[in-house]
């Protein structure tokens, strides 16, 4: 399956399929020179690469591990290495790893010499239905995630199913998070798909797995072909702030955590809070909200938090990147694919969302 990404600088295709790595010659076309940023454990996948590179001279730069990986400093590094290097316009960055490896690797490429080509081969579930597309890059601070980062669009994203084949569990579950946000924000059928029967939605050799992959990023595919730098959203004329629902405490509590949360399990509690404060702000029907819940813990994953970390939880929201000023702004759901922007929402009702759907 191919899905192309409309984008103002120029289309580019996400090609899901077992084999879809193969496709690599066909993207490096016009580059002199490749450079692979892969995550540690992948790094077998690196000899892949090369042999598909069809002899550029070609630079393996391996980086740690998950968010270990998203960091000023292996930023700096992998700027070192480029220098070194001798790597320059005409030349290709391809990001090969779970969504950590593929942000910071498309932020490598968002800002060396200015900007040059990326390719993403994303090796995660997570990676593939949502970090490869859409362009946002970046790196993780201490303050928060992803606080520093650039809009940069890949050449191509090539979804190599056959890749998860050896991916745990848990990895699965964690980017099954992602893909039922997308239910929850824009496609009813994914949550059909998935509710129907949750251990085939979760092989990652089936067809109904294909097709919720599929899914996810068509969902994804046009939020940001409207709104590739997130500006438009207001009310409930919602762009790609969308994407956020979720993770506005999400991220928090992955900072809170030091990063040792994965993604998609934040995000797992950061809807579940979510789904509450849109029951109490916009009405969301009692059954949606049971719905999240449900589905979540279906596929594996968190749905609650410490009881007393809402204070510091609300602390680390301020720095959040849809606020504007001191002006808190959530996205919330007013039914399923109706998703609003909440601004400035009462104080109390946030906490005491917080205190019944999430504190453990
Ligand atoms: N740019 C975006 O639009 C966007 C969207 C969603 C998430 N993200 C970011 O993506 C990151 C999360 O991505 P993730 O869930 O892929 O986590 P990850 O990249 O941290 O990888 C999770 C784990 O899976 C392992 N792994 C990856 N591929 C594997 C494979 N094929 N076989 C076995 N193990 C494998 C990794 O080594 C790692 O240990 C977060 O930093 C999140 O902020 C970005
Ligand atoms: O692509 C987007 O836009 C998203 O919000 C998708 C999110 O799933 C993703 O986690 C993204 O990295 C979050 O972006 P951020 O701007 O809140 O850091
Ligand atoms: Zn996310």
């Amino acid at each position: 399956m191919i899905i192309r990404v409309g984008s103002t600088l120029g289309p580019y295709d996400v090609t899901i399929a077992r084999g879809a790595l193969d496709a690599l010659p066909t993207a490096l076309e016009g580059a002199d020179r490749v450079a692979v940023i892969v995550s540690e454990p992948l790094r077998h996948l690196a000899d892949r690469v090369r042999a598909l590179t069809q002899g550029r001279p070609t630079t393996v730069i391996e980086v740690p591990d998950a968010e270990a990986g998203k960091t000023p400093q292996v930023l700096a590094r992998c700027w070192d290495e480029l220098a070194g290097a001798g790597f320059t316009r005409n030349d290709v960055i391809v990001g090969v790893g779970g969504g950590s490896a593929t942000d910071l690797a498309g932020f490598v490429a968002a800002t060396w010499l200015r900007g040059v080509a990326f390719v993403c081969v994303p090796t995660s579930v997570l990676g593939m239905v949502d970090a490869a597309v859409g362009g946002k890059t970046g790196i993780n601070l201490n303050a928060g995630k992803n606080l520093v980062g650039a809009f940069h669009e890949p050449l191509a994203v090539l979804a190599d199913l056959a890749l998860l084949d050896d991916l745990p569990a848990t990895e699965v579950a964690s980017g099954m998070a992602e893909v039922v946000k997308c239910g929850f924000i824009a496609d009813a059928e994914i949550l059909r798909l998935a509710e129907a029967d949750l251990a085939d939605a979760t092989d990652t050799r089936s067809d109904r797995f294909a097709e919720l992959v599929g899914r996810a990023v068509a969902v994804k595919a046009a939020v940001v072909a409207g709104d590739l730098t997130e500006r438009t959203s207001s009310g409930a004329k919602v762009g790609r702030e969308a994407l956020n629902y979720g993770h506005t405490l999400g991220h928090a509590i992955e900072a809170r955590e030091s990063y040792r949360l994965r993604h998609g399990q934040a995000i797992s509690i950061g809807m579940v809070w979510m789904a509450e404060v849109s029951h109490r702000l916009l009405g969301l029907d009692p059954g949606l909200v049971a719905r999240h819940r449900d589905l979540l813990e279906g596929l594996g994953l968190p749905t609650s938090y410490q009881r007393d970390a809402w204070p510091p939880l609300r602390q680390l929201m301020s720095l959040d990147k849809k606020a504007r000023g001191a002006t808190l702004r959530l996205v919330g759901l007013a039914a399923q694919g109706r998703p609003v922007i909440i601004d400035a929402p009462q104080e109390a009702a946030l906490a005491a969302a917080y205190a019944h759907a999430v504190a453990g």
